[in-house]
């Protein structure tokens, strides 16, 4: 665009140049008429002259102060003797000064920009004018420099007046034209000289350069189509592209492998806080590479977290399986551990043991004082079972002692101990006590249930409470 304007402004300069000093010319030689006026033949050498010397005009023509034509060159235009009506002319006639006209069709029928310069006697009176005319379609200096101009990327010159009339245009046809679709042409007239992005009559997007022409207002404009300007950009941005391409893939491969070191704990981390109640999940995490200070902290808080929960699971399994009186395993975690023995066909012997006439030992020591007996009476039982037997207080002042790999005569011998142990305990405040103790066994070649089992052994327990308490009987 920059180039444009600059090569629009040295063409309307030199356009302007070239006008001021045809118009000096035409002046001079309108002085050297002042008394030549009546001279035909001197008046017609001096149009030849004009119109021959140099190659400013396309035709010459002096009038007198009628608008009569006194000598034209060249001859053959044959305009001797006849009145001059164009409009240039009337105003030549009207105004009696030196002007450049607007573009107009010639009484010739040319399309025309003419020179006029006024004729004065030597008292001052008008006498008429010198006019030159310039031919825009034809060959002149002019048009050698407006009108021709070569470009292989689509560029290309054209020349507007204050109408927006075009004077020149590489399609000949169009000269003469006023312009009404061209985007850039209000800011031209505006401005007077500059650059500007426009849409053609074509609608072609152009980088236009402009500068004016100040003696007429004409406007210089250069201009290339937008697309042929920025092709050796896209050129340039294919190279630079093929050229950083290995560049940028390295530097990709590098962030992917950057990206992927650093989230990959994280990952982990994530998958591990999504499975926290997994079995293992402490030593998962444990095992979990974090190269980094940040995902090594997220680590230890996920890995003390982990700590809390399963401390807290813990307690809560605990208060969930077990008598908070006496410590020893509830009903329900009687149940789960029969379950699984029955499961694993592990045969058992379960003791149901109940304390006699407990009633009484807290109607008479007090509820607190019961509570201790049960206590006591848990640790007496808890004496006489084995690492994976099982105690449990499945009632009031009742408990099962489950007896695992036992067969009936063992277990009727431990009964026997541990009711015989009670019995000889001196319990705090209460002194001696006694309990019963029925005795079931099962086995899976018995076919019977966990329920039944336990159920034949409460029936025991009763039998024995029947007989007078204080002893131990088996299941039939
Ligand atoms: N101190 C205390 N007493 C309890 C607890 N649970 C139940 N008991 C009492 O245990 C007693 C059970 O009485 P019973 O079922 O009549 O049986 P018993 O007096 O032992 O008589 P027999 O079993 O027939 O020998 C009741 O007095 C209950 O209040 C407890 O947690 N603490």
């Amino acid at each position: 665009m920059e180039v444009n304007r600059a090569y629009a402004s040295k063409l309307a300069k030199t356009t302007e140049l070239f006008l001021l000093s045809s118009q000096k010319t035409l002046a001079y030689s309108a002085d050297s008429l002042s008394n030549k006026m009546q001279d035909s033949n001197w008046l017609q050498t001096e149009a030849n002259r004009l119109k021959f010397q140099i190659d400013s005009f396309n035709s010459v023509v002096i009038s007198d102060n009628t608008g009569l034509t006194k000598a034209a060159s060249p001859e053959t235009l044959n305009l001797v003797g006849r009145k001059l009506t164009s409009a240039g002319s009337v105003r030549a006639l009207e105004e009696k000064r030196a002007f450049i006209s607007e573009a107009y069709i010639s009484t010739l029928k040319n399309l025309i920009v003419v020179l006029f310069s006024p004729i004065y006697g030597e008292g001052q009176e008008y006498l008429g004018f010198v006019s030159g005319s310039i031919y825009l379609k034809d060959d002149n200096i002019l048009k050698e420099l407006l009108g021709e101009h070569y470009y292989k990327n689509g560029s290309y010159i054209y020349v507007v007046d204050r109408e927006q009339r075009i004077l020149y245009h590489p399609n000949k046809a169009r000269i003469g034209e006023i312009v009404t679709d061209n985007t850039g042409m209000a800011r031209m007239q505006e401005t007077k000289e500059g650059g500007v992005l426009l849409t053609n009559s074509q609608g072609i997007d152009m980088l236009a350069g402009y500068a004016d022409v100040p003696s007429t207002g004409w406007i210089v404009v250069t201009q290339s189509p937008l697309e042929s300007s920025l092709l050796p950009l896209t050129g340039i941005m294919e190279q630079v592209i093929l050229r950083t391409m290995p560049l940028a893939m390295l530097a990709f491969i590098f962030i992917w492998f950057f990206a992927r070191a650093i989230s990959e704990p994280l990952q982990q981390l994530a998958d591990k806080a999504r499975h926290i109640n997994s079995p293992n999940v402490s030593v998962d995490i444990e095992n979990i590479n974090t190269w980094y200070m940040e995902s090594l902290k997220l680590k230890k808080a996920l890995l003390s977290g982990v700590k809390l929960i399963e401390t807290q699971i813990f307690e809560l399994r605990k208060d969930a399986d077990t008598d908070p009186l006496t410590g020893a395993d509830n009903r329900r975690s009687l149940m789960f551990r029969l379950n699984q023995f029955s499961v694993s066909e592990m045969p058992f012997v379960v003791l149901a043991l109940d304390i006699d006439h407990f009633k009484r030992v807290n109607d008479t020591f007090g509820h607190p004082i019961g509570d201790e007996v049960l206590k006591r009476m848990t640790d007496i039982i808890r004496s006489f079972s084995r690492a994976n037997d099982m105690v449990a207080r499945t009632g009031g002042e009742e408990f099962v002692l489950v007896l695992k790999s036992m067969d009936v005569k063992n277990a009727y011998k431990i009964a026997e101990r541990l009711r015989l142990a009670v019995f000889e305990e001196e319990f705090k405040t209460v002194g001696h006590i006694s309990v019963s103790i029925g005795i079931a066994h099962w086995r899976v070649s018995d076919s019977i249930t966990i329920d039944e089992t336990l159920s034949l052994a409460d029936k025991s327990l009763y039998q024995a409470k029947q007989n007078g308490r204080n002893q131990c009987v088996i299941a039939s």
